[in-house]
């Protein structure tokens, strides 16, 4: 669907369309949040320093206008508390018409807690169906949670959603919903007039946000022309239009290369710094979330297996390796033979054997297992676990059920 479609189409605003869309969920609701524009941040709503008329949606939520919050509190962006969504089996009668449909009951989320702050990235990691978009819908208000709780800056997830949209910028992830035969600005237009942005605060905010991602030499190029990385910085420069206080990235490098994807990453980590942005992103690209020093929400089947910062994924999670080169071959052999005898999993290559360690410290127990063997060791160095093999380790464990990683 696009801009065009979405210009009539009602289904943002108000709480009936959200049954309407709830609705159309049933039928083909796993990509609903990707390929629909969601215009959600709006109007003439402009972010710190560009503020004309201070609106509802400049962070004035319920939770925030009620009381003394702590300066801790009063950072939080996006706080969800218990947020469980089941979602119902497609009524008899709209099978027929339906593409897809279920049958039974499917928990997409099961009490999800989180809790986001200002200038703080979250990146949501999960295989497929593990409730990402779900948990993207519920926030921007496409669909409702079954039950729990979220506020974001003080505005309730299901009652406020309208506000809701008013800050926050989308950026959806692929190019589907730009208009391919249009100019960058063009583009950023029809999107500013569906959400009600001025023409004169447009005349700004567009050659502001393109300045922004390095684009303002494109504003006059048709979207067609530009490379896949220069079509995810309009995505958004869209996004950013508004001037949002969150942003919520759906596969924002999905269709770009690792130089270009790089790029856009620097971008989006200079703006959480400099405006101070919330971001949520949903990224398969394990070595980009690395990067971006995000805090990091894993789920799986609706459920979080793990929610905090990388490093104390790795300190919980993490099994390095240890590679040690030998001067001979025959000495890694029969150092190999030996740590195999203290039962430790290991691959031989010519002089080289890698370890797997059962503890992070554990490379000077190695070392003193091998005894008069280790003097025959000539490099020694520990490989850290990749991303993606500590991710699948968290994944595979259940640390209720196991009692903590081995
Ligand atoms: N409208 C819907 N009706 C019924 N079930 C749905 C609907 N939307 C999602 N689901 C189910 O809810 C679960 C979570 O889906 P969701 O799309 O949120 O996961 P995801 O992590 O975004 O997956 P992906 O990475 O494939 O996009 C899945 O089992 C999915 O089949």
């Amino acid at each position: 669907m696009g801009l065009v479609a979405l210009a009539g189409h009602p289904g943002l605003t108000g709480a009936a369309n959200k049954q309407n869309h709830e609705g159309e969920g049933a039928v083909d609701g796993m990509s609903a949040i990707s390929e629909r524009p969601v215009d959600i941040g709006v109007a003439d709503r402009p972010s710190a320093g560009r503020s004309e008329t201070p609106t509802a949606a400049d962070g004035l939520g319920r939770g925030q206008r009620d009381g003394a919050r702590s300066p801790a509190e009063a950072e939080e962006v996006l706080v969800l508390s218990g947020l469980t969504k089941v979602y119902e089996p497609t009524p008899r009668w709209m099978r027929v018409l339906a593409r897809t449909h279920i049958k039974s009951d499917v928990l997409a989320l099961d009490g999800i807690d989180l809790t986001v702050r200002a200038g703080e990235i979250c990146a949501i990691v999960g295989p497929n169906g593990a409730g990402k978009t779900t948990l993207f819908r519920i926030i921007v208000g496409l669909t409702t949670a079954t039950s729990g709780e979220g506020t974001l800056l003080g505005l309730d997830v299901e009652r406020d959603s309208e506000q809701i949209r008013q800050v926050v910028g989308w950026m959806p992830s692929d190019d589907r919903s730009l208009l391919m035969r249009a100019t960058a600005r063009e583009n950023l237009h029809m999107h500013g007039r569906l959400q009600g942005m001025s023409p004169r605060l447009m005349a700004t905010r567009i050659p502001e946000v393109l300045a922004t991602v390095d684009l303002e030499s494109r504003i006059d190029t048709v979207v067609a022309g530009l490379s896949a990385g220069m079509k995810a910085r309009l995505r958004l420069a869209r996004a950013l239009l508004s001037g949002p206080r969150v942003l919520i990235l759906d596969e924002p490098t999905g269709a770009v290369d690792p130089i270009a994807a790089h790029g856009l990453l620097d971008l989006i980590t200079d703006l959480v710094q400099r405006e101070r942005l919330a971001v949520l992103i949903s990224s398969h690209r394990l070595e980009e979330i690395e990067a971006l020093r995000s805090q990091a929400l894993l789920l799986d089947k609706g459920r979080v297996k793990y929610f905090g910062d990388l490093d104390s994924l790795r300190e919980q999670w993490e099994r390095p390796q240890l590679e040690l080169v030998f001067a001979s071959t025959d000495a890694a052999d029969q150092a190999a033979a030996d740590l195999t005898s203290l039962g430790l999993e290991l691959t031989v290559d010519g002089p080289t054997v890698r370890c797997w360690l059962k503890v992070r410290d554990g490379a000077g127990d190695v070392l003193a297992a091998l005894g008069a063997g280790a003097r025959q060791v000539r490099h020694v160095r520990e490989i850290p676990m990749p991303l993606r093999d500590l991710i699948a380790r968290a994944y595979r464990h259940d640390q209720t059920a196991e009692g903590g990683p081995t």
